[in-house]
Formats: structure tokens, C-alpha cells, sequence
């Protein structure tokens, strides 16, 4: 079933065209890979996916990108309750200078949640799920800067669940970890699946590979070929999705 579908989506940054006649359905509760050259527009396009573009002046869009059965460009909607149900996860982990607590927390506390015993167990709850509690219950007050890479990404991860999005979007999540830390983010990203519907932006193929469900190849901007990650990667039906995922360029 599909959670997301995008029609005609076009995106300018004054008068360059960075996306262009974008269609896409993101199906619910799998695994979407956006992979393609730097600069290809896969970072533009996850933005677009919560309206983190609208932050960035100049920018213009156009086209029709619904959440289930809501367009989210329409004029009425309320951005806030959007980036709710849509979280995001950036490529350097970017926890706040608060205890490990404070910083899963943060979002509920925005909107209000105050008793002590609820917001206990959303921190218990979104630490467990980001794989995290185990590693960090016995020093919740202590600063989440004190972490390591890995854990400060999976505590980004926590901080997000604790939102209870249903989608969670990741612009190049393991970019910046070593391939210990790597490989328990995509460990967890199997699991939240389950719950969540992820979009995944990489540059590694390997990566998209591993861990995701469909795989979406872009290019200058438009989408190339879309499909199950085993068929992009072993029988794709476009050439230029051929060299990329051999290795010709990018
Ligand atoms: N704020 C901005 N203002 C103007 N142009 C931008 C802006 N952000 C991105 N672009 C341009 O839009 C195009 C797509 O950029 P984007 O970051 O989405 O690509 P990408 O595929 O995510 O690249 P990378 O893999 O290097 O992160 C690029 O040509 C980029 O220079």
C-alpha cells in the first residue's frame, strides 16, 4: 500500500530546476532507497517530503505530494503536525547540548506533554526501540555529548520516535559512523520497519543493497527508474541505471 505518493513534483531554487516532473509512490512499512550521483537532487527530494525546503528562500514548488490521503502542499496544512508525523534523521548525528534524557524528550515536552511518569516512559520506550536503552539507562542525566558517534545517531533516531512519526526520513544516516556503528543503523532500520515506512537517502550501494525494499535511481534531477532494490541492482531496465549501480560513474 502506498503512503506516500508524488505526482508532477517540481522544485526550483530561484531559476534552477533541481527537481523536475517527479512521480513516485513510497510504499507503507518497507524499506525506500534514493541513491544516485551527488548533486542528482536526493537530498532535495527527502526534504520535500516533510517541508524542511519551505526553511530556504527561493525555493518554488509545484506538483502534488500526498500523505495518505492528504496533499501536504495544499495551503491549509499545518506544518507542525506534518513534521510530526513525518520525523527526519541527518547525516551528522546532531543531538542537542542536554542530558541523553532531555534530548529524547525535547519534542513531547514542545507539545506540552508534562507529567513526569508519561515522559519516562517515552524515553524508555524510543530508547529501546533506537536499540539505545541498554547502553544508556544508567546514565540518562548525563550529557548526550559524551556518547559515541554511533549512539549520539541512534539517540537522533530516539529523539525522532518520540514523536511517534509514521514515517521516518534519513538523509545519509551512516555517513559520518565507522562500520561497527554502520552496521547496528541498519540493523535497526530492519527492525523499525515493522512500524515505520523509511526513506533512505545513500551513497552507498552496498548499503541500499542490505537494507532496502526499493530502490529509486536519480539523475540531474529526475528520476531515472524505480523498482525492487534486487532488480535495480541485478536486471535494471535503463542503461544509466546500469552504469551507476556497476560503477561506470558517480
Ligand atoms: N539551498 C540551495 N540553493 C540553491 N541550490 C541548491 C540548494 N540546495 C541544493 N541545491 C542544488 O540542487 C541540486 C541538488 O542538490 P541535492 O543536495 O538535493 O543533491 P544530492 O543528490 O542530495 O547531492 P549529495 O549526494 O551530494 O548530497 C544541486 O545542484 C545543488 O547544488
Amino acid at each position: 500500500m502506498s503512503k506516500i505518493s508524488v505526482k508532477d513534483l517540481n522544485l526550483f531554487y530561484g531559476d534552477f530546476h533541481a527537481l523536475k516532473k517527479i512521480d513516485m509512490e513510497i510504499e507503507e512499512n518497507k524499506v525506500t532507497a534514493l541513491i544516485g550521483p551527488s548533486g542528482c537532487g536526493k537530498s532535495t527530494f527527502i526534504r520535500a517530503l516533510n517541508r524542511m525546503n519551505d526553511l530556504i528562500d527561493g525555493v518554488k514548488i509545484n506538483g502534488e505530494l500526498y500523505l495518505e490521503d492528504q496533499n501536504i502542499y495544499a495551503p491549509d496544512v499545518d506544518v507542525v503536525s506534518l513534521r510530526r508525523r513525518v520525523g527526519m534523521v541527518f547525516q551528522s548525528p546532531n543531538p542537542f547540548r542536554k542530558s541523553i534524557y532531555e534530548n529524547v524528550v525535547y519534542g513531547p515536552k514542545r507539545c506540552g506533554i508534562k507529567s513526569k511518569s508519561k515522559l519516562d516512559e517515552i524515553a524508555e520506550k524510543s530508547l529501546r526501540e533506537a536499540a539505545l536503552w541498554d547502553e544508556v539507562k544508567d546514565r540518562l542525566q548525563k550529557s548526550a555529548l559524551g556518547l559515541s558517534g554511533g549512539q549520539q545517531q541512534r539517540l537522533c533516531i530516539a529523539r525522532a520516535l518520540a514523536m511517534e512519526p509514521e514515517i521516518l526520513l534519513m538523509d545519509e544516516p551512516t555517513s559520518a559512523l565507522d562500520p561497527i556503528a554502520t552496521s547496528r543503523i541498519e540493523e535497526l532500520i530492519e527492525q523499525l520497519k515493522k512500524d515505520y515506512t523509511i526513506v533512505i537517502v545513500t551513497h552507498s550501494m552496498q548499503q541500499a543493497a542490505r537494507i532496502s525494499d526499493k530502490t529509486v535511481f536519480f539523475l540531474m534531477g529526475e528520476v531515472v527508474e524505480t523498482g525492487d532494490t534486487q532488480m535495480i541492482f541485478t536486471s535494471p531496465s535503463d542503461k544509466r541505471t546500469e552504469d551507476y549501480v556497476t560503477g561506470r560513474f558517480g
